[in-house]
């Protein structure tokens, strides 16, 4: 498929609202894109590469800006790109506005069509930026996105800046793009017809339903073990539902992690009647992959690659298990007498890159299993959990730290006391789990409830900040906080809630300016706006309604207590977690 085709489609979709009408335009678009299918499916997504890979295109708003001012000519610097980025509010509407001319160029001398961009030809040079590295790599990659940039016309620009920087704000979420892969392949044209017009019978626009929930659920499930809407958009096509029954999970895959609602032990015995009760040990997750070959490799909750860091959990998992496995768990900070360090200092751990060896020796780290996802040729995902848990235990060994210890209650009185030693042995809380339920992957359902006595924190996106004063002038001081706000499609917005500049030291204030500075968008005077990626968690003593912000709320005595960095933008707390948090203070 050309580039302007798909540009064009692209801006269809953008100027559609209505969600229905917006899958049926992502379905035509998947139904024409031929050989194209895969990338045009992550494209839609602002996605080169699918989401289990942790391949990044690693291209920050800067080296965007910098690609856009060389395509617009010699007169354009990046500070130029930033102010019309001021104006107009969004990066693709900025790389419109230039005339890059290399098409039109072309298109003068009647030679447009022939060397217009393709789908393909995108795909594999931010594919090879995206592998540029060491010396000179930052060049190697203005030169190649400058060499693309120039080939656009206006409005392939405009989605050309959007995919460098991963944001299509086509108002297209994953639900839209699962819902248009099974109507462009799985739903007959009959029963699309059914379901969009108004003139048929109600038990004729049910049966239509039907069919197509069954159809959005296979693709759904497939999604679920592999992550990767490329790859089920063309098995769909290629060999329909049967086809979409055998994707399996692939070890040295990652699997995107069920997550939990808070909850108490009462809703949990209110809702099913017995809880499989663990402690909730206080460090990252890590989902652990061992293959055929014996190769082991540890997965963040964001299915980053984070072996390189964890030697140890490499080496014991090495040690221990013998077949090919998938394993949920927590990487846990241990001092010298084997009671758990604060989550902090498994932060000091978790994907570092340099220094593992030394840090190795400051910090000991262990792994807390809680889950089994795969365990030698079989996928457990719908098993019940005690059947998991009873697999991990047999995988692991009965008495193992490495496990977590599960309690079977019925006994609120049972569970209170429980809860009690977990919190005395230093931990921040305990696990609700139905015992009966499957693993949903990327599911914060009801059948894992969390609940940690203490006060809650949130998890905030950093969308501003403020240069500091005086001998602080170099650094970013003040950070404009934000929550994640899911459209009905599934994509993300946020909306101010605070600002925070207290609990934060002077050594973290240089790596917080490290970390934010290659993210910012626009600076104005001493306040700078930052691309959503790097997330606060922050303590507060109480949510308050207030007008100031644009979330509607505001923190009292917001304070600094660690960069997330197991979570990204998309995983940050939501506005509807704030506003139940709010209720219930
Ligand atoms: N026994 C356990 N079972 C499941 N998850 C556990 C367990 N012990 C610790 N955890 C951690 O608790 C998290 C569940 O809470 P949640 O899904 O809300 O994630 P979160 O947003 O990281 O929450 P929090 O900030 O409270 O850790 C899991 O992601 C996991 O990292």
């Amino acid at each position: 498929m050309q580039f302007d085709e798909f540009a064009a489609r692209a801006a269809e979709i953008e100027s559609e609202s209505a969600d229905l009408a917006v899958v049926s335009l992502l379905a035509a678009l998947f139904r024409d894109s031929g050989d194209d299918l895969s990338t045009v499916a992550r494209f839609v997504q602002g996605r080169v590469f699918p989401a289990w890979d942790s391949t990044t295109l690693d291209i920050g708003p800067r080296l965007c800006h910098e690609a856009i001012a060389r395509a617009a000519g010699t007169n354009v610097s990046a500070a130029d790109v930033e102010d019309r980025l001021a104006d107009l509010g969004e990066i693709g509407a900025v790389a419109e506005s230039y005339d890059f001319g290399g098409q039109r160029g072309l298109a003068a001398f009647g030679n447009g069509g022939q060397d217009g961009l393709t789908v393909t030809e995108v795909d594999s040079e931010l594919r090879s930026v995206a592998a540029a590295s060491g010396s000179g790599s930052e060049e190697t990659k203005l030169k190649t996105l400058y060499g693309l940039f120039n080939r656009t016309d206006p409005e392939e620009a405009r989605f050309l800046a959007r995919l460098v920087l991963s944001e299509m704000r086509i108002g297209v979420g994953e639900g839209s793009v699962r819902d248009a892969i099974a109507e462009a392949f799985l739903v007959s044209p009959e029963d699309a017809a059914a379901i969009r017009d108004d003139d048929v019978d109600s038990k004729t626009e049910a049966a239509a339903r039907e069919r197509r929930d069954d159809a959005i659920a296979s693709v759904a499930r497939a999604l679920q073990v592999s992550n990767d809407y490329g790859m089920v958009a063309a098995v769909t096509r290629d060999e329909g539902e049967s086809g979409l029954d055998e994707v399996r999970l692939e070890v040295g895959r990652p699997v995107q992690a069920m997550l939990a609602q808070a909850g108490t032990a009462a809703d949990a015995l209110d809702e099913w009647g017995t809880a499989a009760v663990e402690t909730k040990f206080d460090g990252a997750r890590v989902q652990v992959h061992h293959d055929e070959s014996g190769d082991v490799s540890l997965f963040s909750r964001n299915m980053e690659d984070v072996t390189g860091a964890l030697p140890e959990v490499v080496e014991f998992v090495e040690e221990t298990v013998a077949v090919p496995v998938i394993l949920d768990g927590e990487v846990v900070a241990m001092d010298d007498d084997g009671e758990p360090l604060p989550f902090q200092e498994i932060l000091r751990r978790f994907r570092r890159k340099h220094d593992v060896g030394r840090m190795r020796e400051e910090v000991r780290v262990e792994l807390r299993a809680f889950d089994c996802l795969h365990a030698d040729g079989d996928d457990l995902l719908t098993e019940p959990l005690t059947t998991r848990h009873d697999r991990l235990s047999s995988l692991l060994g009965q008495d193992s730290d490495a496990v977590s210890d599960v309690l079977l209650s019925d006994d609120a009185d049972e569970i209170a006391a429980y809860e009690a030693d977990v919190l005395d042995a230093g931990h921040e809380g305990i696990m609700l789990k139905n015992p009966v339920a499957p693993y949903s992957p990327g599911d914060r359902g009801k059948n894992w409830l969390k609940r940690k006595p203490d006060v809650e924190t949130l998890d905030l996106v950093v969308t501003g900040a403020e240069w500091g004063e005086g001998r602080r002038a170099k650094f970013l001081g003040t950070f404009l906080l934000s929550a994640r706000v899911e459209d009905q499609s599934g994509s993300d917005g946020f909306e101010t809630i605070g600002k925070v500049a207290t609990g934060i030291t002077d050594d973290q204030l240089v790596e917080l300016t490290d970390l934010l500075e290659p993210e910012i968008e626009r600076e104005s005077g001493q306040e700078v706006d930052v691309r959503p990626s790097v997330v606060f968690e922050v303590g507060y003593e109480e949510i308050q309604q207030s007008p100031t912000y644009s979330s509607g709320y505001a923190l009292r005595f917001p304070r600094f207590v660690s960069v997330r960095e197991d979570k990204t933008a998309e995983t940050a707390d939501t506005l509807e977690r704030v506003e139940r948090l709010a209720a219930s203070q």
